[in-house]
């Protein structure tokens, strides 16, 4: 039997990163001319991946998204400090101890964000999460971003194939689960978009402690 592969989304699954992509875009925005957003607002364009996001909030700060130019200087300023500015990021409470847990069991690693590849690798790096993932897959490398099924598909099949399990946080993920034909785990604590009964999921949890069971019953039915 082949091992099972579980693949994680990054933001707001894995780590709380809404504080800092707030703190930097807040700081270059103002820079530029625009007014300052809320976390609540930031947290509310993260999802689709690092563009979109970087548009979203030039537009609700009063910027205009369409200025190819100014929206170049503020992406390369944003991926700048994100590079070394991780301050205000927390790994979500259990994701470690899970991870090494589903590791010793033998389960495949992978990793599905929308977030683009130097964001993604600087984050990683600075909590030391990087090694724990058998494959990365990130917004940029696959031409199309979730809820495409591509880079999700393309995890999937990075690691050999065999039964899979898609752990996420919001409506793209679970689109994107859905699309690929993947059951999905919904992360209940992260950056939904929707009310939790209106996302499609197998299984929602609230503490990365209840992952290994919700794992057990997606991948090994019989086993929990
Ligand atoms: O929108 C982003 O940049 C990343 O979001 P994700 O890790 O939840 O896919
Ligand atoms: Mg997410």
């Amino acid at each position: 039997m082949s091992r099972g592969i579980v693949i994680f989304d990054l933001d707001g699954t894995l780590i709380d990163s809404a504080p800092e992509i707030h703190a930097i875009l807040n700081a270059i925005l103002t820079e530029e001319g625009g007014t300052s957003l809320s976390e609540g607002q930031v947290r509310g364009f993260i999802g689709w991946g690092t563009d979109h996001c970087i548009g979203k909030a030039m537009g609700a700060a009063g910027l205009d998204p369409e200025d190819s130019d100014l929206r170049e200087r503020i992406t390369a300023a944003f991926l700048d400090r994100y590079e070394t500015q991780h301050e205000n990021t927390k790994v979500y409470p259990g994701v470690v101890d899970t991870l090494e847990l589903l590791a010793t069991y033998g389960f495949a690693l992978g990793l599905c964000t929308n977030k683009a590849t130097g964001p993604t690798r600087a984050v990683l790096a600075n909590f030391d999460l990087e090694a724990r993932f058998d494959t990365v897959v990130c917004g940029d490398m696959v031409g199309v971003q979730k809820p495409d099924p591509a880079p999700l598909l393309k995890a999937a099949g990075d690691l050999g194939g065999g039964p899979v399990l898609y752990v996420g946080d919001s409506e793209v993920d679970a689109q994107t689960a859905t699309a690929a034909g993947i059951p999905f785990a919904l992360y209940t604590q992260g950056y939904r978009h929707a009310a939790v009964g209106d996302i499609e999921h197998h299984e929602a949890f609230d503490h990365f402690d209840k992952l290994p069971a919700v794992v057990a019953r997606v991948l090994r039915p019989g086993t929990a």
